[in-house]
């Protein structure tokens, strides 16, 4: 009921889903389970005109028979059956299966939608049309062609058809009225992921609004014109549910959290199919991209707002007992829900043990303020949890709901996107290929499925991390700086996490790619002050000079340019480090979260004249 609520708030502000609004009125289904998986989301994708016709009778893979392709085969066009248009549009709910064209290939991806790191509903409003009218949108997306060529291909479409299935497929951009950006250097725009990079990290300690790390599932909910409206639901099992406006909060107590937010993710992009045909390709593929920049996929700032004991004290909990142990937990979980939802409705969730948010110093607040300024929209006005020291995720924006439970929160993003580590012997590929090419394709998806309750566990915490800010990937010093760098070693700077709030004991940097090590200068701007206990959300900055080997110098002594891989490696005070790039190898998980290797900042030094 509320995602529904949540929807319709973002219809009511978005033009473009309003004009997609009007499209579903006009579809006879209307919303219910029907629409979900049938022809109302091609009417939200205002495809209701073109692929609303005549359900398809027959059996979809009794019409396919055997698979046209094996695992890493891909058949020529010319041994392909040739689909026609009817035929494609006829296949766009999950019962007649889900079929869309791409490239002039159409392909059924009715187990695929189930698995979709975007959402089984996304997956759906494209069905019996053109994917790449999603894509011109969803920029998310690399080339997908390679892997359902090779897992879900059903056949072709003749040019003149490919061209009509493109043209004529009518999609509404549900991200065209995203709050202003500036600053930040975009990954995505539809969700909205972006981040500061390199030296730009390391301007001020406090990142400046405008360019804090911002990673979005859904469109932006915009609540700047009706705060009053705003409100929120406390949960609790036996017990009614009590409602929250943004002036009970107002009313309350502040605290105030210095934090640094830093993505599950950590580090890695793109994920999924840059890996897809085996796990070398995490090393081959992902690592060189993840080392373009001098990422650190995170920013600082200084949160106010309502300790989120204090709320569910306000709601009969006691808070107090349980964390002194003579009460026990009332459920193991907290489970917070945004008012952010995705174009079919679907909302962003989350799960936080209880225990952290009940701990008087775990600081958990629900924050108002950062930096001393409302929220902006992209950071969840005009409420946000803030869970200090786990993944960026955990943070759920636009707060709508906090439910004590005993169960994780069933939300796509909470089970099958950025939430999860695989298990090392997980592919995409793999589990896609078996999948769809076999006979007994809903059994394979179930393997799927069944790994996320046994080998599949949720990012909470994060680990210790590190990054290389300067000097930038692929900086080549000459000259005078060359002459510097020989005599008084090369100045490298960075940023280290302790993560769950541990402190970095050390950073160690590397100019040899990790063969040795010297200990950096530590900076933690005072805040070993401002944490309590043994709890350091912040970021600490580092900076070295790191000498020349001889062996260095006599290289560029001979007039050779010497090339440098630059790493650091964060410890905690536990001795928990970071793996390197070696290690992180066999390190492989599906997804790339928290992954904290040690990337390799390659720069080169000119031979000076002597
Ligand atoms: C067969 C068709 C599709 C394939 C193979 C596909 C594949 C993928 C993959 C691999 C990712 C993960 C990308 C990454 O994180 O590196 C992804 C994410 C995503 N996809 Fe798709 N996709 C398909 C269709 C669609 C459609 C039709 C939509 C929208 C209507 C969509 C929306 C998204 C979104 C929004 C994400 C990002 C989710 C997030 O991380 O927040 N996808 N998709």
């Amino acid at each position: 009921m509320r995602s529904l609520r949540s929807f319709r708030r973002l219809v009511r502000w978005t033009p473009a889903l309003q004009r997609a609004r009007h499209a579903l009125r006009a579809d006879p289904q209307g919303p219910g389970p029907g629409w979900v998986a049938g022809a109302g989301l091609a009417g939200l994708a205002g495809l209701a005109g073109l692929v609303g016709g005549s359900a398809c009778a027959c059996e979809h893979r009794q019409t396919l028979g055997a698979p046209v392709a094996t695992n890493l085969e891909v058949p020529t066009d010319r041994d392909l059956r040739v689909v026609s248009l009817e035929e494609l549009r006829s296949h766009n709910n999950l019962e007649d299966g889900l079929w869309i064209s791409y490239h002039g290939h159409v392909y059924d991806v009715s187990n695929f939608a189930k698995i979709h790191p975007g959402g089984p509903g996304r997956i759906q409003m494209a069905a019996g049309s053109d994917l790449q009218k999603y894509f011109d949108v969803y920029h998310v997306h690399p080339d997908v062609s390679k892997f359902l060529d090779r897992t879900c291909l059903v056949g072709r479409l003749t040019p003149k058809d490919a061209k009509r299935s493109y043209e004529e497929t009518i999609f509404a951009n549900p991200y065209e009225n995203e709050p202003p950006r500036t600053l930040q250097q975009t990954i995505a725009t539809a969700p909205r992921w972006a981040n500061l990079m390199g030296k730009y990290l390391l301007d001020s300690f406090r990142t400046p609004l405008p360019g804090f790390y911002v990673r979005n599932h859904f469109p932006v909910p915009s609540w700047e014109d009706v705060e009053e409206e705003y409100e929120f639901e406390v949960g609790i099992p036996g017990k009614e549910s009590k409602i929250f406006k943004l002036k009970d909060l107002r009313t309350m107590q502040q605290s105030t959290v210095e934090a640094t937010m830093i993505c599950g993710g950590a580090a890695l992009y793109p994920r999924y199919l840059h890996r897809t045909d085996n796990r070398d390709t995490w090393e081959k593929e992902a690592f060189p991209r993840n080392e373009i920049n001098n990422n650190f996929w995170g920013s600082h700032a200084i949160w106010t707002g309502v300790k989120c004991r204090d709320v569910l004290r306000l709601c009969g909990i006691d808070v107090d007992a349980i964390a002194l142990g003579t009460e026990p937990l009332p459920a193991k979980y907290l489970r917070l829900t945004g008012h952010d939802a995705d174009e079919t409705g679907s909302s962003f969730g989350v799960t936080i043990p209880l225990e952290k948010a009940v701990d008087p110093f775990g600081d958990v607040i629900l924050a108002m303020t950062m930096n001393g300024e409302p929220l902006p929209s992209d950071h969840g006005y005009p409420v946000r949890v803030l869970v200090p020291g786990y993944a960026g995720v955990r943070n759920c924006k636009w707060l709508a709901k906090m439910e004590l439970a005993n169960e994780l929160h069933e939300s796509h993003v909470d089970t099958h996107t950025d939430e999860v580590i695989y298990p090392p012997n997980m592919t995409f590929e793999d589990d896609l290929a078996k999948t769809s090419l076999t006979g007994g394709t809903v059994q394979r998806a179930g393997r799927w499925e069944a790994q996320q309750d046994n080998n599949i566990f949720r990012v909470m915490e994060m680990p210790v991390h590190s990054s290389v800010i300067l000097p930038e990937v692929n900086t080549t010093l000459s000259g005078k700086e060359a002459s510097k760098v020989v005599a008084e070693g090369l100045e490298v700077r960075g940023i280290a996490l302790g993560g769950g709030g541990h402190r970095v004991a050390r950073v160690d940097v590397s100019i040899d790619g990790g063969k040795t090590y010297v200990p950096a200068d530590l900076d933690d701007h005072g805040m070993e002050k401002v944490h309590r206990r043994n709890y350091h959300w912040s970021w600490y900055w580092w900076s070295k000079k790191v000498p020349l080997t001889e062996e260095m110098k006599l290289q560029l002594a001979k007039g050779q340019p010497l090339t440098l891989q630059v790493a650091s490696r964060a410890m905690t005070e536990h001795g928990n480090t970071q793996p390197s790039r070696e290690d992180a190898v066999s390190l492989y998980n599906l997804v790339g979260n928290i992954c904290n290797y040690q990337t390799h900042t390659p720069i080169v030094i000119t031979p000076p004249r002597s």
